[in-house]
């Protein structure tokens, strides 16, 4: 049992994904594992055990924002043992060819944040994937025939910004997308010597407009979740 997670020894696989959104969490466990359990139900951040293809996968919501995935990724490393995570979450595009309903994977992802920046005044310290699971991602979802991205991701601490001009200025250099955790999970994993990986769906399209429903974010998405299940248990 930790601060945020009620399970006992033993009830979280080592094996991890993170959904911002637990009733994401809910929808993974009921729809794509075996014989799910909740484990978790502290703050409503939902968790549940169930193997996937008869491996043992655990799925936990990490919340909005750098701070609360960092709690639930430091406890489940630090207190469960938890040595792979997969970030399974929901960006906004900022380039033309990465449209809704696309997935991306954060080869790195850029940060507006002062967590890391705390830890390493004099350095940027690079923020990047796991080799292996980025590989076993791609490979998987280029076989499934998946729309998918691969590149620089942006981490902001702020949904709503009152300028956009920097973001743009990013994806000027080839940044993807937006979203608000990947950064501190890749941090935390070379901190902590464990694999990690941010998968994300393109929800909403920041150039275009284009978005998808609060419902459609909540459940649906499946070919994140089977691409990140396939590279979890690989
Ligand atoms: O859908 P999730 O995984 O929560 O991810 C994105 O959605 C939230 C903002 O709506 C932030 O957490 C952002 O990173
Ligand atoms: O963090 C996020 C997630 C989805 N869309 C955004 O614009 N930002």
């Amino acid at each position: 049992m930790s601060i945020h997670i009620e399970a006992k020894a033993g009830e979280i696989a080592d094996k991890v994904l993170l959904p911002g959104d637990p009733l994401r969490a809910k929808y993974i466990a009921e729809k794509f594992l075996d014989n799910p359990k909740q484990y978790n139900n502290v703050r409503g951040m939902l968790g549940f055990t169930g193997t996937y293809k008869g491996v043992p996968v655990s799925v936990q919501g990490s919340g909005m924002g750098m701070p609360s995935a960092a709690i639930y990724a430091t406890e489940l490393i630090r207190e469960y043992g938890v040595k792979k995570l997969i970030r399974v979450g929901t960006c906004g595009s900022i380039q033309k060819d990465v449209h809704v309903r696309d997935l991306v994977l954060a080869q790195a992802a850029a940060t507006s944040s002062a967590i890391i920046r705390n830890d390493f005044p004099k350095h940027d310290f690079p923020q990047i994937a796991d080799f292996n699971l980025l590989l076993k991602a791609y490979e998987t979802a280029k076989e499934k025939g998946f729309n998918i991205h691969v590149g620089n991701v942006l981490s902001d601490d702020m949904f709503y910004k009152d300028s956009m001009d920097e973001v743009f200025r990013l994806g000027e250099h080839g940044v993807l997308g937006i979203e608000m955790e990947a950064a501190v999970l890749y941090y935390l994993a070379a901190k902590y010597h464990i694999q990690a990986l941010a998968l994300m769906t393109v929800s909403d399209h920041i150039l275009t407009g284009e978005e998808t429903t609060s419902e459609e974010r909540q459940s649906t998405f499946d070919e994140m979740m089977i691409v990140a299940l396939d590279t979890i248990i690989a």
